[in-house]
């Protein structure tokens, strides 16, 4: 027993060498580039077919070819990488998404590449290295994690490293050579894979899609080592390996037999997909490159043209009608990736798991072998399928709740390859499953003409997922994240929506796809498909249904001949290419057919949002006696058309004469205006109220205090880590007023922001509204009760048009009046020609109007804005000020966190001083101000 243990042991030890080996490789690769490089798997593929090649081919000794593949091709597969596809991303901005989406791009590209040259078959006379001693391979893989360590730690390159690892702008601008270091950390990344490879290669499958899956399993490692340390790398790996060996011991008998012999046999399976859904996510960044979500206009025609490309097979007979009946089949499943990846943003690589499950799932139904259910016709087998796999979407969707870019990438690649190995692989499951095709529909032709109306279906969901209410939501979601939750979406229940309907949609299209070959093959749902097709779909438009059924037609196409793997090879230079060229190949080719319109557009875009800010910024102040916050700014609009006819009145005239002031504060008037431009310091006093004007605040206690509730912040904590942010903050932002907040940089203003609009929340202290608590409600919660914010940062959604910002707002927030799109738009003068370009590209000063409309579209009672006059010009400033005094005028409760002190002067009733995370001066502007200037007002 004593020596099965040992025995067992070595085994495990050399298994965990291995997944040491790529564990190192992989923490090397991303500290010294910060990408988590997916085709490390590929790579040790690559390199383990070349040592085949140069030795069983070629007639080369074993140590000159090894020599060769690890010492020379190993390593420059890393700096060609480095030099051709991800120094160029780091130049153009370093997108953590586009890198992700270039390294699956290269993982699909190296796949297609070796099954195009060495056939898909697998390799069984690899050659043996290191022989199968464990304590060879460990002593590889310690001695390698042990010369990194000492390198990082004691050598002038460590420093380098650890410093373009810490701050590589910083290092940069200290002398160190970052893309020395990136290329040096590419070229080592390379070189362990390779490592890898030939040292797998003859105990394992040699083929070009197992070895790289398989190697990319052990991924667990590097992710439980948090992407840091080699050491915890190491140990994890050995643990694994070894536990793994030794669980093979285990013999239990009755139902639990499978399922154990299945975790024993993929421990690092198990570990990967608790790294990935467990411990917290590696990486941050967007949820996918813009490029790959950019607004693609269908050419006119287009979808005429898909209609009769998509009616051609009818015609066709043989193989080649069978074989198109894979297209629309995959053309579904793809749709799904339109809907979570496109229109949602969420990075979804195990969507082949949703497609294997409703092909599995169809077929057990069909048979009759589905547990507690009788043997079903086909068609109703498919749709019990789809809605049984509808709500296993939760598997990735839930993740996805918390998780962005790589690590929602590293979840649901987890996923599908727990699904792939736990379910698929398992013969009690799919063992000669075969399903029959439904009455009537037997024939190849019959059964294309069923999928054209089940296509048809799926595509009238994807568009109504697309447009109206929910699409925008959803491009709102994928846009900015919390720019849509500020203005009311509920970002939590929209991505499970997505991720179930990507779920439901891919099941269907496996159900499809299974009918079409009449038997279930696990291998046409395996987890390099996920990535084939995410590739795929992002490289044509992810947001663009006539992409995902051009994607279906090229990838079925493309391998439809005598040698696989040329779809993957195109599908992946295009995506390493995507992030290259702005809009990727498609909006390339896009671009060529119909370039000339769509530069003219872009020209017309530019031209009116000059347009428009012109128009703002000739607005100038109201002058109408209105009783509303809309009829005020629209008096300001009108006012600025008398302003302009009355040429002679000077600018400070013009601004003195604001009849959307507010009643003088105590001390008020005292400080002169500070701003560069020089303006005389009477032009920022405040001028006194005219009677009766409208736009005059309502005093507190009068009509509008009663009907509008203020916000309170009571005894606010809140700290990071040790260090206390929030010590205490009481502030009240009450209806009818300007309440601002001033104080140095890091006096913890955007933090107390932050706990207001909910993006925080507070350790210790309370929130109220009105009389409600709400410290504990969220942000797109708070929005719904009519607590609107802006961002420092433009939050504004540039794939929706401004129209379809403001209706984002008005949709989502506190009232729901079918109006209140066309009176924001009218409001902020964006009912032009304006109101239907892309946001993306118009002028700051448009854009904040963009985003204050939003605000305003919802019927807020409390608008928060944190530095609303960050970007703009003086003059865009001064009607930014008024349209705010405005809004106050009519009641709603504004709070302003701001540096520029001669807009809170402009602006602000009440003035509240932060340091170090207390208030410490509060009171009437003027005062206030006058004070911090050292001139303190009467
Ligand atoms: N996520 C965080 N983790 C740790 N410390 C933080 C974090 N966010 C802010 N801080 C620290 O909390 C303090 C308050 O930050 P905050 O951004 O609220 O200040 P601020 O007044 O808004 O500054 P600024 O005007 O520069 O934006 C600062 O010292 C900052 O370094």
């Amino acid at each position: 027993m004593a020596s099965l243990t040992y025995d067992l042991t070595l085994a495990g030890l050399s298994v965990g060498s291995a997944a040491a080996l790529t564990g190192v490789g992989l923490i090397v690769t991303y500290r010294a580039t910060g990408v988590l490089n997916f085709a490390h798997g590929a790579i040790a593929m690559v390199c383990a077919y070349l040592l085949r090649e140069f030795t069983v081919d070629w007639g080369w000794p074993l140590t000159l070819g090894a020599a060769v593949t690890l010492l020379v091709v190993a390593p420059g597969i890393g700096l060609a990488l480095e030099r051709l596809v991800f120094r160029p991303l780091s130049i153009l901005g370093g997108d953590p998404a586009q890198t992700l989406v270039a390294s699956i791009g290269v993982f699909v590209l190296l796949v297609g590449g070796a099954a195009l040259l060495w056939g898909q078959g697998a390799r069984a006379d690899a050659p043996t290295l290191v022989p199968a001693d464990p304590w060879g391979q460990l002593a590889v893989a310690v001695a390698m994690a042990a010369a990194v360590g000492a390198t990082t730690r004691w050598t002038r390159f460590g420093r380098e490293l650890r410093a373009v690892v810490d701050d590589r702008q910083l290092a940069v601008l200290s002398g160190v050579d970052a893309d020395r270091v990136a290329a040096a950390g590419w070229a080592f990344g390379s070189f362990t894979a390779g490592l890898t490879g030939v040292l797998l290669a003859p105990y394992v499958r040699l083929d070009p899609y197992g070895m790289p899956l398989l190697v990319m399993e052990v991924v667990a490692v590097a992710v439980a080592a948090r992407m840091r340390s080699l050491p915890v790398a190491v140990l994890v790996a050995l643990g694994i390996g070894v536990a793994q060996s030794q669980l093979t011991r285990l013999h239990p008998s009755g139902w639990a037999q499978p399922l154990l012999q299945a975790v024993g046999a993929n421990l690092f399976v198990v570990a990967l997909l608790v790294a990935a859904l467990v411990l917290p996510g590696v990486g941050t960044g967007d949820a996918l490159p813009r490029t790959a979500t950019a607004r693609v206009p269908t050419p006119p025609g287009a979808w005429i043209v898909a209609a009769l490309l998509f009616l051609l097979p009818l015609g066709f007979a043989g193989q080649d009608l069978h074989t198109s009946v894979q297209v629309p089949a995959l053309g579904v499943v793809l749709l799904s990736l339109v809907v979570v990846t496109g229109r949602g943003g969420q990075i979804s690589l195990g969507q082949a798991a949703y497609a294997g499950l409703g092909a599995l799932f169809t077929a057990l139904l069909a048979a009759g072998r589905f547990p507690f259910l009788p043997a079903v016709p086909e068609l109703t087998a498919l749709l019990l399928a789809v809605l049984l796999v509808a709500p296993l979407g939760l598997l990735t969707g839930w993740p996805a709740i918390g998780r962005h870019g790589l690590a929602l990438a590293l979840a649901t690649f987890a996923v599908g390859v727990g699904v792939s190995r736990f379910v698929f692989a398992q013969p009690y499951a799919t063992s000669g499953l075969t399903v029959s095709r439904p009455a009537g529909f037997e024939g190849d032709r019959a059964y294309y003409v069923l999928e054209l109306g089940l296509l048809c279906c799926a595509l009238l969901a994807t568009r109504a997922l697309r447009r109206g209410r929910t699409g925008r939501a959803l491009a709102a979601m994928r846009d900015h994240q919390s720019g849509a939750s500020a203005a009311g979406v509920r970002v939590p229940s929209l991505k499970l929506t997505a991720f179930v309907a990507g779920a439901a949609l891919a099941a269907l299209g496996g159900g499809m796809l299974t009918m079409g070959v009449r038997a279930f093959d696990p291998g046409a749902y395996d987890p390099v498909r996920g990535l084939l097709w995410f590739a795929a779909i992002v490289v044509l438009g992810a947001d663009s249904t006539l992409g995902a059924l051009a994607a279906a037609a090229l990838l079925v196409g493309l391998d439809a001949g005598t040698r696989g793997g040329v779809a993957a090879a195109v599908i992946g230079v295009s995506a390493v290419l995507v992030g290259r060229f702005p809009g990727g190949p498609y909006e390339a080719l896009r671009a060529a057919v119909v370039g000339r319109r769509s530069r003219r557009r872009t020209g017309a875009l530019t031209a009116a949002g000059v347009r428009a800010r012109e128009r703002m910024r000739r607005a100038t102040v109201p002058g109408g006696a209105t009783a509303s916050a809309a009829s005020a700014v629209e008096g300001a609009a009108r006012a600025g058309g008398v302003a302009r006819t009355r040429r002679g009145i000077g600018h400070s005239e013009a601004v003195r004469s604001g009849g959307a002031g507010r009643p003088p504060a105590a001390g008020e008037g005292a400080p002169g205006r500070v701003r560069a431009e020089g303006m005389s310091g009477a032009a920022g006093q405040r001028p006194p109220p005219r009677p009766g004007s409208p736009a005059e605040p309502r005093p507190p206690g009068t009509r509008a205090d009663s009907r509008l509730p203020s916000l309170r912040a009571r005894r606010l904590h809140l700290r990071y880590g040790e260090f206390t942010a929030l010590d205490g903050v009481d502030l009240d932002v009450s209806p009818g007023r300007v309440t601002a907040v001033v104080g140095p940089n890091g006096a913890g203003k955007t933090t107390l922001f932050h706990c207001l609009a909910g993006t925080l929340r507070p350790d210790g202290g309370h929130v109220r509204l009105g009389g409600r608590d709400i410290t504990r409600l969220p942000a797109h919660a708070r929005t719904r009760l009519g607590i609107a914010r802006t961002f420092q940062q433009l939050a504004v959604f540039p794939s929706l048009t401004v129209a379809e910002n403001v209706r984002v707002g008005a949709e989502q927030g506190r009232i729901a009046d079918p109006a209140a799109v066309e009176r924001a738009l009218r409001l902020f003068e964006l009912d032009g020609p304006v109101r239907d370009l892309p946001a993306a590209g118009l002028p700051t000063g448009t854009l904040r109007r963009v985003e204050l409309a939003r605000a305003f579209a919802g019927g807020p009672r409390v608008l928060l804005l944190d530095e609303p006059a960050a970007g703009l010009d003086t003059a865009e400033v001064e009607v930014l000020a008024r349209v705010l005094r405005a809004l106050a005028a009519d009641g709603t409760a504004l709070l302003v966190v701001e540096h520029d002190l001669d807009l809170v002067a402009d602006l602000a009733d009440v003035v509240h001083v932060m340091t170090a995370g207390r208030i410490v001066t509060s009171g009437p502007a003027g005062h206030v101000l006058g004070t911090l200037r050292g001139t303190a007002g009467p």
